[in-house]
């Protein structure tokens, strides 16, 4: 083939690759995936550290657990916007979903999201029992708990949400050690109480498409004020908790809580705002850095204890 006719082609193909590689990634979400292959970096890490065992020694087992966990994560997405077909094209944020241009069809997305849980419960159940189990349950929390039963009915379906969210540093640590700390603990309870703000804040943003879309979101429900005091309860609940890792030492708990209270100083200059949006947009973006911010910290400091 002349050079010309191979560059046409190229050209011709190129964009149609492009786009078919940004709608497989926006089917299976790959921004929330690969932020939850931080968090069960992290579980896996401080599991490491804390068990004494050495990472170098079980690079095959790194290997597992972070594939299976990004096949479980990225299978629960598209199986979320399966589920969301019908939502997703009344709301602007999720209507370029390839399920709702009909790029994807639907037994192509099932296909995709049900090898993607099986692969990477098998892989995860290759690393240990316990991290499948784990699995397991982070899948059904996200797909059936969450996207099935709690998103469309309750206000609360956030903090519904929240459990699955929760659950990859646990998927992490479960792969090098299946007995469930104090620290386990810690990594749980961070996430959990981290993922209401930080959706919350989008909620704000996305309030008119949530409403009519008809689903429940707090700001939907109960407006802007109540969802403000309530991202101000969960910051608060917060600041404690990474004291449940004081084993990281004294710099790592100064650093953390000099995070929270960032966060708690925003949330508490949402109540005098005079532009409610912009504010929810700082506080998102600040979730976001907040959280990969404090857990590289956990990974750095862990490497001393
Ligand atoms: C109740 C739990 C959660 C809810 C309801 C939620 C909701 C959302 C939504 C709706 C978006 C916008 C995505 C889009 O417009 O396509 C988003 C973005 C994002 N979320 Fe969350 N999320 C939750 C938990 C998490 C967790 C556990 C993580 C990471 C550990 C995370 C990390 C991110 C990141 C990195 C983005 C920005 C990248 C992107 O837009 O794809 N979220 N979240
Ligand atoms: C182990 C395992 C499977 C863990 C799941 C990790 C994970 C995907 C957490 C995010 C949870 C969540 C509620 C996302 C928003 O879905 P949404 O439907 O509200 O978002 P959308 O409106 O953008 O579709």
């Amino acid at each position: 083939m002349s050079n010309d006719r191979a560059l046409t082609a190229a050209r011709k193909t190129g964009p149609v690759t492009n786009s078919f590689l940004k709608d497989f990634l926006a089917l299976i979400k790959i921004g929330i995936v690969n932020s939850n292959l931080v968090t069960t970096f992290t579980g896996m890490w401080l599991a490491f550290q804390f068990t004494g065992l050495h990472f170098l020694q079980y690079l095959d087992l790194i290997a597992y657990t972070m594939l299976g966990a990004a096949l479980i994560i990225g299978g629960s997405a598209a199986m979320n916007n399966y589920i969301d077909q019908d939502i997703d094209p009344i709301m602007k944020r999720t209507k370029a979903r390839p399920t709702v241009t009909g790029r994807f069809k639907p037994n192509i997305v099932l296909t995709i999201s049900l090898s993607f849980l099986i692969v990477g419960e098998i892989l995860l159940f290759t690393a240990s029992i316990v991290a499948g189990m784990w699995g397991l349950i982070g899948i059904l929390a996200y797909v059936v708990l969450y996207t099935i039963w709690a998103k469309r009915r309750f206000v609360s379906n956030t903090v519904v949400g929240s459990i699955s969210g929760a659950i990859p540093p646990i998927i992490g640590w479960a792969a090098v050690d299946p007995t469930f700390s104090w620290e386990t603990l810690a990594l749980f309870l961070i996430m959990f109480a981290w993922q209401p703000p930080h959706f919350y804040a989008l909620a704000m943003k996305r309030k008119n498409e949530y409403s009519a879309a008809n689903i429940p979101m707090l700001p939907v429900v109960k407006g802007f004020r109540r969802t403000k005091i309530s991202m101000l309860l969960w910051i608060l609940l917060l600041i404690p908790l990474p004291f449940l890792l004081y084993k990281l030492g004294i710099v790592f708990l100064v650093l953390a809580t000099l995070l929270n209270l960032g966060w708690l100083c925003l949330a508490i200059s949402g109540f005098s705002t005079k532009d409610d949006i912009k504010w929810a947009n700082k506080m998102f973006v600040y979730s976001l850095n907040h959280m990969t911010t404090t857990f590289v910290l956990m990974i750095i400091f862990a490497i001393f204890i």
